[in-house]
């Protein structure tokens, strides 16, 4: 039996579609239900599902063996997983934004973001000194009120940008959603997380 942490919200039902697309027959709790553990016993599969960002959490501390997650959330944290394989779904890049000709204010810079440790390394990469301000969401109000000069967030059709007067200026990194592993379920259960990893990979979506 595996255990898989799938992550609620948008990359749920891609998720759930490659798995189906892989011959998993998941039942219609997977379409319509709020159950948070859902037993597939015909497969051989638990799947638990979590916030996306608590997701490698249980992959972590073993209670999964295996999860889902995004590219984005994987670098924001360095943590005790393997990644497995790229899924090619729930595409997205993380970039820096902000009001178009705005200058970073020299002496004191501000960037607001859901991702303090990317925001932070990559304007470090760059050499420049920043402020973070940790923001949980609505991340593009922040240079409308002026609480920061830049944003460093996921950027998906661009919509919420443009609809806000915003411009992206810096291209930081792309994000898919990855399939990952606790690393002594991998060494116990090796055989089966292959066969897992194999079906995945024939359906996997091309770039
Ligand atoms: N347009 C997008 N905006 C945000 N995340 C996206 C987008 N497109 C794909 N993703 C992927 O989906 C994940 C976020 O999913 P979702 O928006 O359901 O969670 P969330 O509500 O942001 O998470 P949390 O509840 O932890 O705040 C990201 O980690 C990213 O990999
Ligand atoms: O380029 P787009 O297709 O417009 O998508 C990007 C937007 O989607 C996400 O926000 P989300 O909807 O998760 O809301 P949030 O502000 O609460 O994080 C992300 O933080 C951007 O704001």
């Amino acid at each position: 039996m595996l255990t898989i942490a799938m992550p609620k919200g948008r990359i749920f039902d891609e998720a759930v579609g490659l798995l189906r697309r892989a011959d998993y027959v998941l039942p219609p709790e997977f379409d319509e239900s709020r159950k948070l553990v859902i037993d597939v016993p015909e497969e051989q599969m638990r799947f638990i599902l979590a916030k996306p960002m608590d997701v490698v959490t249980y992959v972590e501390h073993g209670v999964a063996d295996l999860g889902i997650a995004g590219k984005d959330v994987l670098m924001e944290e360095e943590r005790n997983v393997y990644e497995l394989l790229d899924l090619h779904i729930s595409r997205c890049h993380l970039a820096v934004a902000g009001l178009p000709g705005a200058k970073m204010n020299e002496i004191a810079p501000r960037v607001a973001t859901k991702y303090p440790n990317i925001a932070s390394t990559y304007f470090r990469e760059q050499g420049e000194q920043v402020e973070i301000i940790r923001l949980n969401g609505s991340i593009e109000l922040a240079p409308l009120i002026g609480l920061a000069d830049r944003i460093v967030d996921i950027v998906s059709t661009g919509r919420t940008l443009r609809e806000n007067g915003l411009v992206e200026l810096e291209r930081i990194a792309e994000v898919t959603s990855r399939l990952i592993v606790n690393p002594a379920s991998y060494r116990l259960n090796g055989g089966d997380i292959e066969r897992l990893v194999d079906r995945l990979a024939a359906v996997i979506p091309q770039p």
